[in-house]
């Protein structure tokens, strides 16, 4: 069982190095905790199942500052290593106007060797689809909460949801 785990972390391992070297865009560890102020609390703009997104600003040579998401995944989790390399698939073989842009990625081991690894996406302003089909009913989160959406906002956003599936 011991040997199984083992090599069955190895093979993620170099299966997601071949994917990042294949992507010819990766960032480094030390880029990312610059761009998120060392991963601070304060860029926390949410969680998902297998890690947390944060906000981020990132420097890439003189071009202007990008405003990007940074996903961290939680490696403890079962099945966020899969879920990082389909991603790395996705990133090389996927483009959609309806997708979520994935910039880069990053796989590398953190400030206490611990095995790292983190999306890059396009930051998106209105945030999540979920808090604007399902307000929150908390009064003092939803005074931040966006407007409902009419029907004919929600029938272009389920069409929209559609052509990305297809
Ligand atoms: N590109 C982005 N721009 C702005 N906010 C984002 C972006 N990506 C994620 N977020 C925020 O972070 C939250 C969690 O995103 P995440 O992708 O981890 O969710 P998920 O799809 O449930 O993840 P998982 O694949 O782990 O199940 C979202 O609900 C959203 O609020």
């Amino acid at each position: 069982m011991l040997s199984f785990a083992v090599d069955h972390t190895c093979t993620y391992f170099r299966v997601d190095r071949m994917l990042i070297d294949m992507l010819h865009s990766c960032i480094s560890y030390a880029t990312l905790l610059r761009a998120t102020d060392g991963l601070s609390e304060a860029n926390l703009i949410g969680a998902g199942c297998f890690g947390v997104v944060y906000k981020g600003v990132l420097d890439v040579d003189d071009t202007a500052p990008l405003v990007a998401a940074v996903k961290v995944f939680n490696l403890l989790r079962h099945g966020a290593a899969k879920c990082f390399i389909s991603g790395c698939e996705a990133l090389r073989n996927i483009k959609h106007r309806n997708l979520v842009k994935i910039i880069t990625a990053c796989s590398s081991v953190d400030s206490l060797g611990n095995d790292f690894k983190a999306f890059v996406y396009e930051y998106m302003e209105k945030a999540s689809l979920e808090k604007w089909l399902h307000p929150p009913t908390d009064i003092e989160e939803a005074r931040e909460a966006p407007k409902s959406l009419n029907l004919l906002q929600t029938l272009s956003i389920a069409i929209d949801v559609a052509c990305a599936l297809d």
